[in-house]
């Protein structure tokens, strides 16, 4: 990444960026909605006023605009209809008369669909009353999109137990903390405010955001230095950096050529139809890059070729027009011979003669001319092959050291994706693009784990449980789990409901250590073959001072194979006690999972004093890496779209399984890898959550037209 570099995933800039947006474009904008158009949702919600005039139009969007408003002005306080009508009637008088009703409908399904009252936020009533009885839901996992469902749903009156496997909640948000130290093992971006729901729980918690500068010098491996350097006796011991800074210009070209080679992917994915030419197996996107930069050799080198092959066809002529000047300077010292011959013989006025003469010195004059008209070719080739000598095009599309610097770019995609490249379908990879949040990249300064354990509060949450089989059926859910509280007596435990909402991770779901009874249909476990589920490792390291340049969060090692490309290839420091986050990803994410923590500890501090010499870097204080692969919990670190699958099988996993003739389905999923627009982040979790608890009380407690309206 170039000091300023932005790689394809950077945001296009668009209007809104973060909470407490302004006006009701903003406000309208931050729900992920169009202040003046209503959503596809809205117009099946609202068909009377989707089919109706245009001033019950125009009222629904002012209405909803205007709530929605008032939800960003203060969400730490639950939004209640009364005050909404207030302030209405405050700065909308005529809807607040003229639509009571309606206003009512729509904070009920602004309320229903979380796009207010959501997260932690002072509670003034409740809205279903006090009423008992109300179903029982069990939340299966305590990771973001199993908390913030369960909250929802006590908030909408029903009872709730969250059985998490772990002795902790938070799931793939985990922070470390240790001796003042703090390091975000899992998630620890935040990929914009604008759009985006964590913008409201940053205000209703106290999360730290700092933006990501995109400021990365980049160092990698030169074998000159030392050689070249002369070393002092006490300096071979503590042996100068051995790592270079790669040039800002260089990064930049190698950078604009990957985004180029990106771009041409995109352009085929658009265009090559998986099914023709007789291949049945879809691309990937690594295979087509790899093809692309292939291509791009050959034609490289067919140009240089070219380029020799038009020279040693100019030296050809050359050569024929020198042979041919030789031959005529061999005629003119022959003619000019014969021509000194002729005049030594006496004039005798024979006319013959003196045609001779003139005959002879006519072909000097002709071979004379010719000689000088092929001397001027001559030298016209001569400085049409130098300028072609003096001017080759590239011998090399990539030399040894752009393509390292490449394989940078490519390895910081993997991580992105956390897969290899040759896994990711080459058409399906960034479905997910356009629904991208607007504003910079944010880090969480003081761990993410902040988010997680501010929602469990007055959670009825069941740590050490890992459930084993869930069995579902018209009368409601099973669930059996393991109690792992004292490991020397697990003991089995069943848990009973009216339905349950399971977010496991898909690493999970795909290891089928949960036994469904019955099983899950072949379309789902279909889609939960295909989706893929990847990894990506962190190595934390806490030191007691800062030896890197502390005007830069983030540095970036080349390393020196393809096949090593993501081994600790960028290093994070955000953190004011000096902590350095060494990021692995692609390949090398997975040969962590097999090595020691000696070995990789080890192999990122020979990193770090090959760029900042060894006597800069200490030991360590403390340290860690992370396994998430070897994790029973996770499996993995997120999913991707995987060559074959498509965002279709993000839908197919959200949905809710229903038993045949029961009238409401029992079994719902939620999870990074059932939201199809947002997969694979806390976000997409977080409304997967949100989505999930809506759909459960629409079905338990009946939709949006059958809440009595005020
Ligand atoms: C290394 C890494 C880096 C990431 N970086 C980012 C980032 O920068 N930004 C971002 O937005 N996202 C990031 N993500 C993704 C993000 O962390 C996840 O998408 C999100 O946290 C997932 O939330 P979830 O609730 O869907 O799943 P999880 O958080 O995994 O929650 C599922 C819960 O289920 C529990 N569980 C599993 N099996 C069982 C069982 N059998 N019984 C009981 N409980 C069980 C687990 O212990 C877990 O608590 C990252 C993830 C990883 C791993």
């Amino acid at each position: 990444m170039g000091d300023d570099g932005k790689h394809h995933s950077e945001f296009r800039a668009r209007r809104v960026d973060g909470a407490n947006p302004d006006g009701l474009e903003d406000a309208a904008a931050q729900s992920r909605l169009t202040h003046d158009r209503m959503s596809a949702e809205e117009s099946r919600l609202f068909p009377e006023i989707c089919k109706g005039d245009i001033k019950r139009h125009k009222a629904f969007l002012i209405i909803r605009n205007n709530i929605l408003r008032m939800w960003f002005d203060e969400p730490r306080i639950q939004l209640i209809l009364e005050k909404v009508m207030e302030k209405l009637n405050q700065v909308e008088p005529q809807y607040a008369n003229d639509e009571r009703v309606l206003a009512g409908k729509i904070f009920l399904y602004l309320e229903r669909y979380g796009f207010i009252n959501f997260g932690v936020f002072k509670r003034i009533t409740n809205p279903l009353g006090n009423k008992k009885d109300q179903p029982r839901v069990i939340i299966i996992g305590a990771g973001i999109a199993g908390i913030i469902a369960a909250r929802q749903l006590q908030y909408f009156g029903f009872e709730t137990i969250v059985l998490e496997g772990r002795n902790r909640v938070g799931g793939r948000i985990a922070t470390f903390r240790k001796n003042g130290y703090t390091a975000d093992l899992g998630a620890m971006v935040v990929t914009g405010l604008g759009g985006n729901p964590v913008s409201v729980l940053q205000t209703q918690t106290n999360l730290d955001l700092v933006p990501v500068k995109h400021k990365c010098p980049m160092y990698e491996c030169s074998q000159n230095v030392l050689a070249n350097t002369f070393l002092k006796p006490f300096e071979l011991i503590n042996y100068r950096r051995r790592y270079l800074r790669v040039p800002k210009a260089k990064d930049e070209v190698v950078e604009r050529e990957f985004n180029r080679l990106l771009e041409a992917c995109s352009y085929l994915a658009q265009t090559i139809d998986e099914d023709i030419h007789g291949k049945k197996q879809p691309y990937s996107l690594g295979d087509v890059l790899e093809q692309l930069i292939r291509a791009q050799e050959k034609a490289v080198r067919e140009k240089y070729l070219q380029h020799l092959r038009e020279i040693t066809k100019m030296k050809d002529s050359l050569r024929t027009i020198l042979t041919s000047m030789c031959d005529i300077r061999t005629k003119c010292v022959g003619l000019h011979k014969e021509y000194s011959d002729v005049l030594q013989v006496p004039d005798n006025g024979n006319v013959l003669e003196e045609f001779v003469i003139r005959d002879v010195a006519k072909n000097l004059v002709v071979t004379t001319e010719e000689y000088a008209r092929l001397e001027t070719q001559a030298d016209q080739l001569k400085e049409q092959i130098r300028i072609a000598e003096d001017n080759p095009p590239p011998r090399l599309y990539l030399s040894v050291a752009d393509r390292r610097i490449l394989d940078w770019h490519i390895a910081n995609l993997e991580f992105a994706n956390a897969a290899p490249l040759n896994c990711l379908s080459l058409k399906y990879w960034d479905q997910d693009d356009e629904y991208e949040f607007t504003g910079c990249h944010l880090t969480v300064r003081n761990g993410y784990s902040i988010l997680p354990l501010a929602l469990c509060e007055n959670q009825n949450i069941k740590l050490k449980r890992t459930v084993k089989k869930i069995s579902y059926n018209k009368t409601g859910v099973e669930v059996v789990v393991t109690n792992t509280e004292d490991p020397k007596n697990e003991v089995p435990e069943t848990y009973k409901a009216e339905a349950v909402l399971v977010t496991v991770p898909l690493g999970v779901l795909k290891e089928n250590v949960i036994t469904f009874e019955p099983p899950l249909l072949e379309e789902k476990q279909s889609a939960i073959d295909r989706l893929g589920f990847g990894n990506l490792n962190k190595v934390v390291l806490c030191f007691d001072k800062v030896f890197w340049d502390s005007n830069h969060t983030l540095f970036a090692h080349v390393n020196a194979s393809t096949s090593s490309r993501g081994e600790l290839f960028l290093f994070w420091c955000f953190t004011k006690p000096p902590v350095l986050i060494a990021l692995v990803a692609g390949d090398a994410a997975n040969v962590v999972e097999c090595a020691t923590d000696d070995v990789i500890i080890g192999r990122t501090l020979v990193v770090l004093r090959n760029i900042f010499g060894s006597v800069a870097v200490p030991s360590p204080k403390e340290s860690l890496v992370t396994r998430w692969k070897s994790d029973p919990f996770a499996r993995g670190s997120y999913s991707y779209v995987a060559v074959g699958a498509s965002g279709d099988d993000y839908d197919i996993l959200s949905r809710p399984v229903e038993c045949p003739g029961d009238r409401v389905p029992r079994l719902y999923f939620a999870g990074e890898h059932t939201n199809r627009n947002y997969p694979a982040t806390v976000h997409g979790s977080l409304l997967s959550g949100l989505r999930e608890a809506r759909r459960i009380a629409d079905a338990f407690l009946g939709s949006i037209y059958e809440v009595s309206a005020p």
